[in-house]
């Protein structure tokens, strides 16, 4: 395989397995081993997990091993679906994020919610690596650029969906894993971060009857081999 996205060496971080084989689909893998990260495989994709503690843990595992191996990767990506916020994306559209956000990293009290930049103790925001970024934008034009969401509970009601676009007005996704995937990332300077999100859902009310997850599978399969060049 070339240079994917021009790195030697990629981390792709999915939540599930059916996420895991749906990018090794789009990049014309078909035959991933276990071993891949010990083995030095340019394109390494591994399913971490549901949740940005599990995302977390599982991005600092394999970045530590390949920094370790002397074959660190050049790339990390947090890939998989998300719930899409109406008006700014379609059911089955894809997004760039250009910002990850914890968006429930901090404190509620009577006087609302104070994320842990407002508290003074770290910050909940994670930029996408500048270049990386345009690459990304340049690759898949037709996706939504803006900033996703990492929360630990999916935004299930109108209220909470309202609550959380007003303190996130440009917020075009929510997710559960792209902060833990930045944050592990950071520990190793110069390594590129950015998140891929295809939407199965909006985010709202819970009606399971209208997730189209097979729908944004496909699109995320299509995101992924449009960046391997096929
Ligand atoms: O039970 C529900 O109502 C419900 C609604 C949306 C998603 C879920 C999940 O358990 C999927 C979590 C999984 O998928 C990503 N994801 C997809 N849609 C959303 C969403 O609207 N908000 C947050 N995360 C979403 C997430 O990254 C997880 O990996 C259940």
């Amino acid at each position: 395989m070339r240079p994917f996205l021009g790195y030697e060496r990629a981390l792709i971080v999915t939540a599930v397995e059916t996420e895991r084989a749906t990018v090794l689909a789009g990049l014309g893998i078909t035959d991933p081993h276990p071993d891949d990260l010990e083995a030095g495989a340019p394109v390494v994709v591994v399913a971490a997990g549901v949740g940005p503690a599990a995302a977390a843990a599982v991005t600092a595992q394999f970045t530590t091993t390949a920094v370790h191996d002397g074959r660190p990767f050049g790339v990390v990506l947090s890939a998989g679906i998300a719930g899409g916020f109406a008006g700014r994306v379609e059911i089955g559209g894809l997004v760039v994020a250009t910002e990850s956000i914890a968006a429930d990293l901090g404190a509620a009290g009577a006087d609302g919610f104070e994320s842990v930049d407002d508290l003074g103790f770290g910050t909940a925001r994670h930029d996408a690596d500048p270049a990386l970024l345009r690459t990304l934008r340049q690759a898949l034009p037709e996706a939504v650029g803006g900033p996703v969401l990492t929360v630990s509970t999916v935004t299930g009601t109108a209220e909470t969906k309202e609550a959380v676009q007003k303190r996130h007005p440009d917020a075009v996704a929510e997710a559960m894993e792209g902060f833990g995937v930045a944050t592990a990332t950071r520990l190793w300077p110069g390594t590129a971060f950015g998140e891929i999100r295809t939407v199965s859902n909006a985010v709202g009310p819970r009606d399971r009857a209208a997730w189209r997850i097979p729908q944004a599978l496909e699109t995320l399969r299509e995101a992924f081999a449009t960046l391997a060049g096929r």
